[in-house]
């Protein structure tokens, strides 16, 4: 189903903007849409492991990254991460900012370019839509905004990993620092850095963070990061070598 006719999506961004109330996201009419496949958002039992699935359905035959796809699992990240507390809140509004700015270029009267990550950035480099070396007209482009979402699936896999082959002595701080340190860290500011590590520390221990997962016993989690990791992987992957091909990894 198209996202076109959902109108409803930007007001109910905006209101989740001000608001910083992603559990509200469940009232989206276009989280209910793109996630209808995988996540019953009105289910009580709602799952990490559905959002994880949803990249799945991310990746089409000839590798192609559909954005409604990858905008629907950064979505239900988000969502998870709301519940983990408020702490969380700033990184949350960052990164529903963005992911509302892709949807509006999905629903603009462009979307039609906008369907697949490839089509986005050929599009928008051909139309010179791209601010390439300092920030200036293009502030919102597809390219710019998308990388910094792709830098934090970096960090994802990374901090999944971590979780994965970690032990019941783990720390979830640690794990997390380590894969943010690892990855997404590099790009952001001095304050930045500073503000995401203390709201690191208020992460939940390792046993309520799987049980906030929904998934199951923790060999259960730990098998459905097994599963999930190659998906998210290869999404990154296809993602960062088409960046890296039009050499517009390092966008401002
Ligand atoms: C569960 C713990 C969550 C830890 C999240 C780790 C990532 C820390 C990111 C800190 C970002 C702080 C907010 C501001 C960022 C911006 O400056 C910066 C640059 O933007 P600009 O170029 O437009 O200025 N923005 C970004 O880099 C984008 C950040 C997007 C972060 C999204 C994080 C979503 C995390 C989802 C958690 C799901 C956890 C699932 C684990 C089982």
């Amino acid at each position: 189903m198209s996202l076109s006719n959902e109108c409803e999506i930007k007001d109910g961004l905006e209101t989740l903007v001000e608001s910083q109330a992603i559990g509200e996201l469940a009232n989206l009419a276009y989280f209910r849409v793109a996630m209808a496949d995988s996540v019953a958002v009105e289910d009580p039992k709602f799952t990490l492991q559905e959002v994880l699935d949803t990249f799945k359905s991310c990746l089409s035959e000839n590798k192609e990254v559909f954005l409604e796809h990858y905008v629907a699992g950064w979505l239900g990240l988000v969502r998870f991460m709301n519940s983990l507390g408020s702490v969380f809140s700033f990184i949350a509004k960052d990164a529903v900012n963005k992911i509302q700015i892709l949807i509006n270029h999905l629903n603009g009267e462009n979307g039609a370019h906008y369907v697949t990550v490839q089509s986005m950035v050929k599009y928008e480099l051909d139309n010179q839509l791209v601010d390439l070396t300092k920030r200036g007209s293009f502030p919102e482009s597809g390219c710019r905004t998308l990388l910094r979402l792709h830098r934090a699936l970096r960090w994802l896999e990374l901090f999944l990993e971590r979780l994965r082959t970690s032990t019941e002595e783990s720390k979830t701080s640690v794990m997390c620092s380590e894969a943010y340190n690892e990855s997404l860290s590099q790009h952001h500011a001095w304050i930045i850095r500073k503000a995401a590590g203390t709201a690191f520390w208020a992460l939940p221990g390792r046993a309520t963070f799987f049980d906030v997962m929904n998934v199951g016993t923790p060999e259960q989690v730990v098998a459905m990061l097994g599963d999930a990791l190659p998906l998210i992987s290869e999404v990154y992957q296809v993602t960062e070598d088409l960046y890296a091909q039009n050499n517009i990894l390092d966008l401002p």
